[in-house]
């Protein structure tokens, strides 16, 4: 059985990839050794029935041991480890879901749904580096694998609602605080229907606008706003998550040479772990709409296209019916006034499940093979 070593199992996204990895029975085909930063010697956790104690994860010798690291443990962590170990000659597989070693030219981004040729193609070659992507761009290209394999799109613009999940537990955590606060200073007028809805917005207006306002992580209040900027500045107007789009998208299909235009706005909204994001597609040529859904539709197990329909649109297009789950419905899908090669559509996926943890786990599936 091959040494599996997880670090980052217990934040976030590691969570997440633990409760998928024990859905799946995936710890029946490997051996798996827990690491952390902060507790060495610590229990590892109950469902890894038999497992050694928790394991000191800036230690290169016994990170060395392994076959396979797969580390939610984020950026800090890889730029610090992963040069350290490849120096120190382990040639073991590294799964990663931090985004350091996402550009660098000994890597591939993982997504096998799309790129199972870019990543059977590395493996023959004695790739061993498989990061996940960033999870806007690894959501956009679930829904819309088909289109891209059938070579139909000439470009695209994205326009991102994205999620607080993206920004960290502390984040959602904020977002709920703020909704709270949000609503404790109008109670007392909500509660009389006879209060003036002006009046109750000046007071929402007031307290979103107070200093005393909890906006540590976010910086900005988010709830009963948004914001319209993601990541760092690049200095050239675009937000660094909106330079992952194309960046991204191209290498994930391995064309680096001749990319796919790909941009957009990158906006964070009040939703908890779901990212949305309205598309504009220029085809390569007119497609007619019922073969662009058979298209969209027959790609991969989890796309759902919804009909382009008011009703069954507010049921199965929101981040509410999509949260939890691995499906990645798209809709909204129609020929826009532009002309017939001018295609909209709108997505919804979960950012923790797709768009972070569960291209990690096939990868160790596809290495354990
Ligand atoms: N958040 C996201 O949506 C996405 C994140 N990623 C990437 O995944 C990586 C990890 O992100 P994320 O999961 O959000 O990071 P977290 O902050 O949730 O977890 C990272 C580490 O923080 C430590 N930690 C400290 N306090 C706690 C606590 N109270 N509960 C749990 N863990 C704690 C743990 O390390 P230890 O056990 O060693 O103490 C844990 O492994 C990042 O590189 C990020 O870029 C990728 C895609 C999406
Ligand atoms: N930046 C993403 C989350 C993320 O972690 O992205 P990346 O893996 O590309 O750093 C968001 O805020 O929604």
């Amino acid at each position: 059985m091959k040494r599996v070593g997880l670090v980052g199992w217990r934040g976030m996204v590691g969570s997440v990839l633990m409760q998928r990895m024990r859905e799946e029975n995936d710890f029946a085909l490997i051996e798996p050794v827990f690491f952390t930063t902060s507790n060495p010697g610590g229990k590892a956790p109950e469902f890894a029935v038999g497992a050694p104690p928790l394991k000191d994860a800036k230690n290169i010798d016994e990170l060395k041991k392994l076959d396979i690291i797969i580390s939610c443990q984020g950026g800090d962590y890889t730029n610090d480890v992963f040069p350290k170990l490849r120096e120190g000659g382990w040639k073991g597989h590294w799964i990663d879901a931090a985004s350091s070693l996402r550009m660098k030219d000994d890597t591939v981004i993982i997504l096998d749904p799309v790129n199972l040729d870019v990543i059977e193609a590395s493996l023959a070659r004695g790739g061993r580096n498989w990061i996940g992507g960033n999870c806007t761009v690894s959501l956009m290209m679930m829904a819309l694998g088909g289109l891209f394999k059938a070579g139909l799109i000439e470009w695209m613009t994205s326009m991102t609602y994205q999620a607080a999940s993206g920004a960290g537990a502390q984040n959602m955590r904020e977002l709920l605080t703020q909704m709270g606060e949000t609503h404790r200073v109008v109670k007392n007028l909500l509660d009389d229907p006879a209060s003036a809805i002006l009046d109750i917005d000046r007071e929402v207006a007031g307290i979103l606008r107070d200093e005393s306002f909890p906006t540590a992580n976010f910086g900005v209040p988010l709830a009963g706003s948004l914001i319209p900027w993601i990541d760092k500045d690049l200095g050239n107007g675009q937000s660094r998550e909106e330079w992952k789009g194309q960046a991204e998208t191209n290498k994930i299909l391995g064309r680096t040479a001749t990319p796919i235009p790909v941009d957009g706005l990158c906006v964070r909204i009040g939703a908890m772990r779901c990212h949305s994001q309205a598309l504009t597609i220029k085809l390569t040529r007119d497609v007619p709409l019922d073969e662009i859904n058979g298209i969209l539709a027959a790609h991969n197990d989890w796309v759902k296209v919804v009909p382009n329909q008011r009703e069954v649109t507010l049921k199965e297009l929101t981040p509410t019916a999509v949260t939890g789950t691995l499906s990645v419905p798209v809709g909204r899908l129609r020929k826009l006034g532009m002309g017939p090669q001018y295609l909209s559509a709108f997505t919804v996926g979960d950012q923790l499940l797709w768009g972070a943890a569960e291209p990690l786990r096939r990868m160790l599936r596809l290495l354990l093979r």
